[in-house]
């Protein structure tokens, strides 16, 4: 929401995808219309992929020995994966300090692609791993992304969301349980709903 705030054009991006599939007098953006916004979807990208709420996966440890990128991990060897780093790594993401949701659309940048092909599970390929990959993927990782597709539809879609005037979104991060926002969001929020 911060980068939605701080990035007005994403916003009214967002706002006229939506428009495009739900009737004006609609109060709310249902379930059911989630796939058809597939702008909504990158933006969910970008942001786990800008700032993924944990900046590490939990600690794994290795069977056996194992070399990796010519190191040996020996047995019982613990393994953090650093997933910050993963998707802020220049070698695979243009510019990838930068909120830019449209790499996840097709023809969107380096990493573009068909939005439906982005690979969030790791299977094919991994270029950022918000919720790790593999075996002990988050097994609520669907469930995270439904509820956060539906609940940023709806907040664009009832509100429109302003910067407090003068302030420049500060999108600094404090590492908690989760990482969270060093100084929490503050915006104006009109009501579209006539
Ligand atoms: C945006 C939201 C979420 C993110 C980014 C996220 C991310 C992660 C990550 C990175 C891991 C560690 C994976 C690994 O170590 O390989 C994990 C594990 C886990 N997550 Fe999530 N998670 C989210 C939401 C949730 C929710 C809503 C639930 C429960 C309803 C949940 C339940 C779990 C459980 C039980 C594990 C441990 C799985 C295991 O160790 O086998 N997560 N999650």
């Amino acid at each position: 929401m911060a980068n939605i705030v701080k990035y007005p054009q994403v916003q009214n991006k967002l706002f006229a995808e939506i428009k495009g599939v739900v009737a004006e007098t609609e109060e709310e953006v249902e379930e059911e219309v989630l796939h058809k916004l597939p702008y909504l979807k990158a933006v969910i990208l970008e942001g786990l992929r800008r700032h993924p709420p944990g900046h590490f996966l939990l600690p794994h440890a290795v069977t056996q020995d194992v070399v990796l990128g010519g190191r040996l991990v020996p047995k019982n060897g613990i393994v953090n994966f650093m997933v910050a780093d993963l998707g802020w790594d220049p070698e695979v993401w243009e510019d990838p300090m930068a909120f830019k949701p449209e790499r996840f659309l097709s023809g969107g940048g380096k990493c573009g692609g068909v939005e439906e092909a982005f690979d969030l599970t790791g299977s094919r390929e991994i270029k950022m791993m918000p919720f790790g990959v593999g075996r002990r993927i988050c097994p609520a990782s669907g469930l995270a992304m439904l509820h956060l597709q539906y609940f940023v539809a709806n907040l664009v879609w009832k509100f429109e969301w302003r910067a407090v005037d003068g302030d420049d979104v500060d999108l600094s991060e404090k590492p908690l349980v989760t990482v969270v926002m060093k100084n929490p969001l503050q915006a104006h929020l009109s009501s579209r709903v006539k």
